[in-house]
This record gives C-alpha cells, structure tokens and sequence, in this order.
C-alpha cells in the first residue's frame, strides 16, 4: 500500500513506450485507478489543489473525456460542486459549443452543452495529463464561450517537456507530479 500520495504516482503510474504511436511514452493511470489508497489519495489530492487555486467557492468540475470523467467526478463530490463533462465530437444530445484542437498524437474536437455552465460559474477543470496543452485549452476556451471562467486547471500528471503549461495561465495550473 503507497504510504503517501509521491509514492502512490512514483509506483502506481505505469509508463509505455511507442504507444499508441511511435516516439510517444504513454503514462497509464489505470494500476493507480485499480488501487484502492492511490485512487483515494489522488482524488483527495486533486480535490485539495483545485481548493488552493480556486478558493473553496466551486460550483462546477469540468471533466474531460476519458480519463478526466474518473478523476473529476469525485472530485466535485468532494468539493459540494456539479460534474460537468467535456466529450468528443457528437456524443452530447444537446446543443453544444465545440473547439478543435491539436494533442500529442492526433487532433479532436471536445464540446460541452450550451447550458451547462452559467455565466459567473466559478469553473474548476479536471483531467489525467496535460501534454501539449491542446485539450485543456480548449476547454478553457469552451468554457469561455459559455461565458464563464475557469478558475483553475488540475492534472494528476504534467509531461513537461511538451511545454503544455506555456498553453495556460501559470496562476491557475495545478499538478499533482511532473515527469
Ligand atoms: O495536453 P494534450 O496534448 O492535449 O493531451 C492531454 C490529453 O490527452 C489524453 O486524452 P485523449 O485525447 O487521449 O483521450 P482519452 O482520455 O479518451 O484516452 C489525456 O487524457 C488528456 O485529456
Ligand atoms: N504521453 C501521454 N500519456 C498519457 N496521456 C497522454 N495524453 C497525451 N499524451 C499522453
């Protein structure tokens, strides 16, 4: 059992070279989802560094799809917020905005319905790995463009070399480890 939440992503985080794509080092959560005091110590993690970026006021947790939708919904539950998720092209029912955006190893479309997020909202977003920067840009952008802000962007993992942070406002980005 990891004794802390460093040890839990020290050895819980699995690395996999080439994959989905040549040259790419796929950082794999799921040994860390699988064990009972690392999920509960990254969501306790996450749920404490979006309350120092963002203050304790948090009325909505964007996640992103796939991975964001795991850590962010008990996140909200842990902050008293609403879970909002941010998917892939066509998959909500509703009117949506969507933004196009570039990642690591492809490019993508994320949406979220129109009416989930109210002007004013005070927005925390989500997600597994910032990389490029791509997807959590454009959901800030998302986020926007329903004519709220996001108060803070949190990450169990950061890639550094990829400069994603660059993409963001350093003042509002949170990680729980950077590689
Ligand atoms: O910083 P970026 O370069 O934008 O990359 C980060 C994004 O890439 C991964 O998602 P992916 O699109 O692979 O979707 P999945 O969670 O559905 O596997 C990851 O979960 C982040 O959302
Ligand atoms: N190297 C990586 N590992 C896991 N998720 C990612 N999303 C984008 N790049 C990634």
């Amino acid at each position: 059992m990891p004794r802390d939440l460093d040890e839990a992503l020290e050895s819980l985080v699995r690395s996999i070279p080439d994959w989905p794509s040549p040259g790419v080092t796929f950082r794999d959560v799921t040994p860390l989802l699988a064990d009972p005091e690392g999920l509960r110590l990254t969501v306790e993690g996450l749920a404490s560094l979006g309350r120092e970026i963002a203050g304790s006021d948090i009325d909505k947790v964007v996640g992103i799809e796939a991975r964001g939708f795991i850590f962010g919904t008990p996140v909200a539950v842990a902050l008293g917020a609403g879970f909002v998720p941010a998917r892939k092209a066509g998959k909500l029912p509703a009117e949506t905005f969507g933004v196009d955006y570039d990642l690591e190893y492809g490019s993508a479309t994320i949406e979220i319905h129109r009416d989930a997020i109210e002007p004013g909202d005070r927005v925390l977003v989500v997600d597994d790995v910032l990389a490029t920067g791509g997807t959590l840009a454009a959901v800030d952008e998302l986020i926007e463009r329903a004519g709220a802000k996001s108060a803070a962007n949190v990450v169990v993992l950061e890639i550094g070399a990829l400069g994603g942070r660059a993409r963001l406002d350093p003042d509002r980005f949170g990680t729980l480890r950077t590689y």
